[in-house]
């Protein structure tokens, strides 16, 4: 995916008086951004505003060169996708679909066969002549997912789209929207660190109704500057090549588990793994099938009752949790030389995001 310019896609750039916020978010046509943040941090006054729920006290939002002031939410072209559904309880899934090309314009007859589409795509196209209240939550987020297309929107917001879920469908639904997503001008709000890395080119983070950082999503997420940010990010993850078994960087092979989607033998991967499930130890171990890396300590951190080891591994920054003795024991320091073990089960290998 190659974005296009910001002057084709999305520019918010707000006042919000009564709620603190004052945000200039630009989105290129075709990118996607991961909107972050901590609770009351101003994510949904910015969805609001795009979506023409809430009124900006001074500025205003652009979507392909068209100023929205004063356009109701419907004539937007922005589609938002909540945690919930929200579908009409009275449509079936299909007419669900087809009501936005339906006010579109299309015809009923052309309107249900772009909704057959789309329902397709997300994988529930069996399910086509079902009501709301027949699907389950996963079933009708899929539904949510082709409506919210299926308008042609020119911008979709996704309000935390997998929070209402249960974990087991989220990485389905994760998954639909990787490919819905692609190439379309997003936004999504999330609090999933994984949704960030599977789903964003990019990544803004708010805090105190302003920007506070913003990156692409793996450098933000590999070496956060925010304390949000390095809070929800906390993951090592490691680019590379997956070989079906491993995933290897120029600096590092990790060896891990496929997660579910798998990645694709021979494609670009992620292995992800917490600090948690990081060894540290002065001398190469051996043993089950585990990673083991040499890595340089850069900073000793104390975090409640265990310590953050950061470390380089060549270029990558690799994080491990330890207890304080065995700071004292391994006698960890910036500059020092280690080697870090990693067990293959504790590192999932995720595809990684195509840009
Ligand atoms: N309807 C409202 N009326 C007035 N102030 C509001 C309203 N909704 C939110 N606020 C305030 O606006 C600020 C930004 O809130 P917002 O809901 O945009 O944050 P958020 O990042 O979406 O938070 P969360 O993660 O909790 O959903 C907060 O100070 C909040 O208290």
């Amino acid at each position: 995916m190659t974005p296009r310019a910001v002057a084709d896609g999305l520019v918010c750039d707000i006042r919000v008086d009564s709620r603190d916020v004052e945000v200039r978010l630009e989105v290129a046509a075709g990118e996607t951004v991961a909107l972050l943040g901590p609770n009351g941090a101003g994510k949904s006054t910015v969805l609001g505003a795009v979506a023409g729920l809430v009124t900006p006290t001074a500025g205003g939002v652009t979507v392909a060169g068209r100023a929205l002031a004063g356009t109701p939410p419907h004539r937007r072209r922005v589609a938002l996708l909540a945690q919930e559904p929200l579908l009409f309880p009275h449509l079936s899934a299909l007419d669900n679909v087809a009501f936005g090309p339906r006010s579109g314009g299309a015809s009923r007859r052309d309107a249900r066969a772009v909704a057959r589409t789309w329902l397709d795509q997300v994988g529930v196209a069996e399910l086509a002549d079902r009501r709301p209240s027949q699907l389950s939550g996963g079933q009708a987020q899929r539904v949510a997912v082709a409506r919210a297309v299926a308008a042609e929107p020119e911008v979709l917001l996704l309000d935390e789209p997998m929070a209402a879920l249960d974990v087991d469908v989220a990485p389905a639904i994760r998954q639909v929207l990787r490919t819905v997503l692609a190439d379309r001008t997003v936004v999504i709000v999330t609090h999933d660190v994984l949704d960030a890395l599977l789903l964003a080119d990019r990544v803004v983070v708010l805090d105190g109704g302003r920007i506070v950082e913003q990156g692409p999503t793996r450098e933000v997420l590999s070496s956060p500057r925010s304390a949000f940010a390095a809070r929800i990010a906390g993951l090592n993850l490691v680019p590379g090549v997956w070989d079906g078994g491993a995933v290897t960087h120029p600096d590092a092979v990790v060896t891990g588990l496929a997660a579910d989607p798998a990645p694709v033998a021979g494609e670009d991967a992620v292995a992800v793994f917490s600090p948690s499930a990081v060894a540290v130890h002065r001398d190469a171990g051996s043993g089950s099938p585990r990673t083991s890396l040499v890595a340089l300590v850069t900073d000793v951190e104390p975090m409640g009752d265990r310590v953050r080891v950061r470390t380089r591994v060549g270029e990558i920054p690799i994080a491990a949790d330890v207890t304080p003795s065995a700071v004292a024991d391994l006698d960890l320091a910036p500059g020092a030389r280690v080697h870090l073990a990693v067990k293959a089960v504790e590192v999932a290998v995720h595809a990684a995001r195509r840009s």
